[in-house]
């Protein structure tokens, strides 16, 4: 079976201690959860590519140094998703809901406080117990 591949970005602010992540909308998919902000590869594109763009298209910046940080496999209701998450450490403007989505800058440490999709409890097991990068 072929997974659905999706990148996301770990947005951090300079002193890399902090993580910008956003409330995902009514009438999507896990409404309400939290997630770090990026989509699905489009065809032909890298994943780098895509996670350019995603970023520019939902948080407004123009992200300038990305690093691969984790992949894991997920399987929810038949389809298979393929995560790949990028620690993002540069970008140019200030992040925010480009599309109406709550978005806030929170410690490491407090990931835990708030409620991610399953898919996300080993990265943010391993995340929240850093204060920094
Ligand atoms: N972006 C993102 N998606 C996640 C995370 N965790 C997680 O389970 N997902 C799931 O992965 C899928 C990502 O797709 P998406 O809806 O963001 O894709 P997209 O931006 O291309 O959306 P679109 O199809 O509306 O254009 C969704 O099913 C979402 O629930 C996460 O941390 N970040
Ligand atoms: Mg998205």
């Amino acid at each position: 079976m072929k997974p659905l591949k999706i990148v996301a970005g770990i947005i951090l602010n300079p002193k890399r201690t902090e993580v910008f992540i956003t409330k995902r909308h009514k009438n999507v998919q896990k409404t309400g959860y939290w997630e770090f902000p990026g989509g699905k590869v489009e065809t032909r594109e890298s994943y780098q590519e895509a996670l350019i763009r995603e970023l520019k298209e939902e948080v407004g910046i123009v992200v300038i140094k990305l690093n691969h940080f984790e992949r894991s496999i997920y399987k929810e209701q038949g389809t298979l998703f393929q995560f790949d998450f990028f620690l993002v450490s540069l970008f140019e403007n200030e992040p925010y809901g480009r599309e109406g989505q709550k978005g806030v800058w929170i410690k490491l440490s407090n990931l835990k406080n708030y409620r991610f999709p399953k898919a996300n409890i080993s990265i943010i097991d391993r995340i929240s117990k850093k204060n920094s990068f």
